[in-house]
């Protein structure tokens, strides 16, 4: 099925020019996940980036968990919204694209905040204790039912949770795949979810922000 653009492009560049804009690094990573990665699209960008950074830091967030680094721009962005002594785990599953996370971390001062986890996320989240301040899942969408389940828990009180691609390119209106519908049922799962309070916003491809009670 063709990629709907949720957003005209123009719409899309004139929100750009409008945001604070990231450091030189940025550029820099999103230029090497353009020549290197099969998939430089599934990078959130400036405008989503500086909102995360600007999530983090209203959220007053001293540790962040995210599911799925890529290579690293999304978990760079957060990481400047810590305080110096703020801590952010991320995880992923391709060794290739976290090689490149890894070598960007090395070269920001932000850095040393981040601590990278390779494997199936799955399996990385039964080692970790919360309590988290934000939480932040990117990864597969056939997980994000399970990833959802795992990380409620780990959220503090009033802490936040934050998915992305939830409106999936439009495709959540006539869902055909199996992740068409694995997004589906998790946007259905959050809003019927007591223990939080969420707010389904048209930034990008769809983010969905859940406040924990
Ligand atoms: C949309 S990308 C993340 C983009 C990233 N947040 C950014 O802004 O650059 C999704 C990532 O999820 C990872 N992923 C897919 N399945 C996974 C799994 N089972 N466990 C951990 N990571 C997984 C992929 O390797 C990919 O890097």
């Amino acid at each position: 099925m063709p990629k709907l653009t949720l957003v005209p492009n123009e719409i899309e560049e004139y929100a750009r020019a409008h945001t604070a804009a990231p450091a030189p690094l940025f550029e820099e990573l999103k230029d090497i996940t353009q020549s290197r990665t099969t998939s430089p699209g599934m990078q959130v960008g400036p405008v989503e980036g500086a909102f995360l950074k600007m999530l983090v830091s209203l959220t007053s967030a001293r540790r962040v968990l995210e599911i799925g680094t890529f290579t690293g721009y999304s978990a760079l962005m957060m990481a400047e919204g810590l305080p110096d002594d703020g801590e952010l785990i991320t995880c992923d599953i391709n060794p290739e694209t976290a090689e490149i996370a890894r070598a960007f971390f090395a070269r920001s001062p932000q850095g040393r905040k981040i601590q990278l986890r390779l494997g199936p996320a799955l399996e990385t989240l039964k080692t970790l204790r919360g309590p988290f301040d934000l939480v932040f899942i990117d990864a597969d969408k056939g997980n994000y039912g399970a990833y959802w389940d795992a990380v409620v828990p780990l959220v503090r009180p009033g802490g936040l949770l934050v998915a992305d691609n939830v409106l999936w390119s439009g495709r959540v209106l006539s869902p055909e795949s199996e992740s068409d519908h694995a997004v589906v049922a998790f946007n259905a799962k959050v809003v019927a979810d007591a223990r939080v309070e969420p707010v389904l916003l048209t930034v990008r491809d769809g983010m969905m922000l859940a406040r924990k009670r």
